[in-house]
């Protein structure tokens, strides 16, 4: 379980989490949705260490990681797999060096296993064939897939997702979808998705939590959030312009 305690994030003047408290359920997918520029990166970033708060604490899997050390949140950090926004890849590395670099940064398998973890793991994703091939050789939905590959290739006990599914087209983005269930089931890691994929995400999450104004104002199954009476929520996901939100 990931756990967030009355946590606050200021830039300069500017609030982003106010105050914010979320549990993460172990072994689920848990959507986070909410409006542009809210804070859901700034959230995951909290979640994996990489943010710390003003004011607060945040719990992985029962370490208070909130003002943990550098060489301790290694250990932490070895529980996660993260795909990020842009996939992340490096231009100047092949594929398959791409999918190999967190073996051959974090075990000490030979030349040989490590090819095979990673065509499998390409596999998997449903690539074969592109290991040759640079980033820039590669469409959006290629590379958030080659981006999942290298996530999970370690097994990871938590994967989070920011927006792994923004800038591609509606049958790509279920791919995704359909790949990110498929391997959670066979993983059983748990899962944070940021997604602005409504009511797509919520196929495939158990809970759906939604951020707004540095809070989360709801969190619940996604049959639940669908039929919230909460006035932001249903504004937010009916897409109205008539509501509490204000769109400048
Ligand atoms: N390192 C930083 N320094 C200063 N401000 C930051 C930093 N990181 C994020 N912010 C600010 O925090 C706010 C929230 O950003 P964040 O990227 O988390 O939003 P988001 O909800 O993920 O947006 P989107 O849905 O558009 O991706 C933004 O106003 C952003 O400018």
């Amino acid at each position: 379980m990931i756990k967030l305690v009355d946590v606050h994030k200021s830039f300069d003047s500017q609030v982003v989490l106010d105050g914010l408290s979320l549990e993460i359920p172990q072994g689920k997918i848990t959507a986070v949705i909410g409006p542009s520029g809210e804070g859901k990166s700034v959230l995951l970033k909290h979640m994996i260490g990489l943010m710390r708060p003003d004011r607060g604490e945040v719990h992985v899997e029962g370490d208070n990681i909130t003002s943990m050390r550098r060489f301790e949140m290694n250990r932490v950090w070895e529980k996660f797999g993260m795909l990020f926004q842009n996939a992340a890849l490096f231009d100047s590395m092949t594929v398959f060096e791409n999918v190999a670099f967190p073996l051959e940064e974090k075990t000490r398998l030979s030349r040989a296993e490590i090819s095979d973890r990673v065509h499998d793991a390409l596999e998997n994703v449903g690539l074969r064939g592109i290991d040759r091939k640079y980033p820039d050789e590669l469409s959006g939905g290629m590379k958030k897939r080659v981006g999942l590959a290298r996530a999970l290739l370690l097994n990871p006990r938590i994967v989070l997702f920011d927006e792994p599914t923004t800038g591609l087209d509606p049958v790509i983005c279920r791919a995704i979808h359909q790949l990110i269930r498929e391997t959670h089931e066979s993983y059983g890691y748990t899962a944070v998705i940021v997604s602005h994929e409504i009511p797509e995400i919520f196929d495939i999450s158990d809970s759906v939590a939604m951020l707004y104004r540095g809070k989360i104002i709801a969190t619940d199954t996604p049959e639940g959030i669908r039929r919230s009476e909460h006035p932001v929520v249903r504004q937010f996901i009916s897409g109205s312009l008539e509501g509490p939100i204000q769109f400048i």
